[in-house]
């Protein structure tokens, strides 16, 4: 008998939201259905800004958790009815919310995450029980509370004997390293399609470089690059793990001093190298014995990113996660649906290898259905 469970990423892109229904009754899980939906342009302004600090964040972020809650649950409605599924047969919802802040363990020794959601609402809208809140557990515990996702690449893309890398290209990229011996590591490498996709709006109005045939249209600027990859974050020790907090569009133009003659193709192109060169230099680093690379998340669609980051390891596979059975856009989704089954199995969802937690623990809160 099938064991439903709906996942819900809403990611730092702030693309929108992408949700799957998988079936866990099998030792390796399937995905149903997917869908998406793109965030409404006011909802997504707001999630932006709220990024920042602004004026009068507690109402508003509360409102944004509820136009966030409703959003969730057009896409899991999508999911029932492509999926001739009913509320009653999902086990439980499992979602992410909206990363406004992320600033593990700085400030008091703690810290916090702040992913909006309002799983209330998400529960009484669907009729679904809804895990929500994965990562603060694992801040408590001493954690990064990111990335959550390897100890679900582990599950899904390991094979024995072999060290397999799993890179998801977000708004920000992380690195699962899936060792030969059944060890798993993984942090934030940083930068994904974030400042990409700002410099892409900024310059064509256009959401994201499609393909990355921008990019591939320009020249890197050698001396932006070198000012890029100076940032301290790459060549911090995992634990680790960021976000816009520091990969945002001030960090961007400060590093664009000096260079405002650049044609804004070729500054797309660096963005696009920076991104590749930050993840090649990781896995060499943390993964040498890696002779395949797995991408997910939308990074993987962007043809001269993936081409870029071949270029940068010669003997190393680099394939989406779409020849590996899981398309690259719903592996995320997927990631938080698994989390959602190890929290009702009372099984826990970290990796202390990955986020430096004191131990495994059980993540995230249930609002039953
Ligand atoms: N066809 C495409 N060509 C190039 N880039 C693409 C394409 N499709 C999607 N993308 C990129 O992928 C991004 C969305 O990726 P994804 O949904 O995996 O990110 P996210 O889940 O928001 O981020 P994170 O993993 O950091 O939480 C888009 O913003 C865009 O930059
Ligand atoms: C705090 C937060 O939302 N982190 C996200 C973000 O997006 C990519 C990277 O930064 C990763 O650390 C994480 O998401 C994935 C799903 C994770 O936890 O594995």
């Amino acid at each position: 008998m099938a064991e439903l469970y709906i996942g819900l990423m809403s990611g730092t892109s702030l693309d929108g939201v992408d949700g799957v229904l998988a079936d866990f009754s099998t030792s390796k899980p399937t995905v149903v259905r997917h869908a998406s939906a793109p965030f409404a342009i006011n909802l997504r302004a707001e999630l932006l800004a709220l990024n920042s600090p602004g004026d009068n964040e507690l109402h508003r972020e509360a409102l944004a958790a509820n136009a966030l809650a409703r959003s969730y649950a057009a896409v899991v409605q999508e999911l029932l009815a492509s999926g001739g599924a009913a509320p009653a047969q999902v086990r439980a919802i499992g979602a992410h919310g909206q990363t406004v802040r992320h600033r593990p363990q700085e400030f008091d020794g703690t810290g916090y995450t702040l992913q909006l959601n309002n799983p209330a609402l998400l529960a009484e809208l669907t009729g679904i029980a809804v895990v929500a809140d994965f990562r603060s557990r694992d801040l408590a515990a001493g954690g990064q509370g990111a990335p959550l996702a390897p100890a679900f690449h582990q599950g899904v893309f390991s094979r024995p004997g072999q060290t397999v890398g799993v890179l998801n290209l977000g708004g920000i990229s992380n690195l699962s390293v899936l060792g030969a011996d059944g060890t798993v590591l993984g942090f934030d490498c940083g930068p994904g399609n974030g400042l990409m996709d700002h410099w892409c709006q900024q310059h064509t109005g256009q959401p994201f470089d499609a393909g990355g045939a921008w990019a591939a249209s320009g020249q890197v600027i050698p001396a932006l690059l070198q000012a890029l990859l100076a940032e301290p974050f790459l060549a911090k020790a995992p634990p680790k793990s960021t976000g816009r907090d520091l990969f945002n569009p001030s960090w961007l133009q400060s590093r664009l001093a000096g260079f405002g003659t650049a044609a804004p193709a070729d500054v797309q192109a660096t963005l696009a190298e920076f991104t590749a060169s930050a993840c090649v230099a990781d896995l060499q680093r943390h993964g040498k014995d890696s002779q395949l690379l797995i991408v997910c998340g939308g990074g993987a669609l962007n043809t001269y990113l993936m081409q870029r980051l071949q270029a940068g390891l010669p003997g190393v596979a680099v394939e989406s996660s779409q020849a590996h059975g899981l398309p690259p856009l719903q592996v995320e989704a997927a990631a938080f649906a698994w989390l959602a089954h190890r929290t009702l199995g009372h099984a826990s969802g970290n990796l202390a290898s990955v986020t430096g937690a004191a131990g495994p623990r059980v993540l995230g809160a249930v609002y039953p259905a």
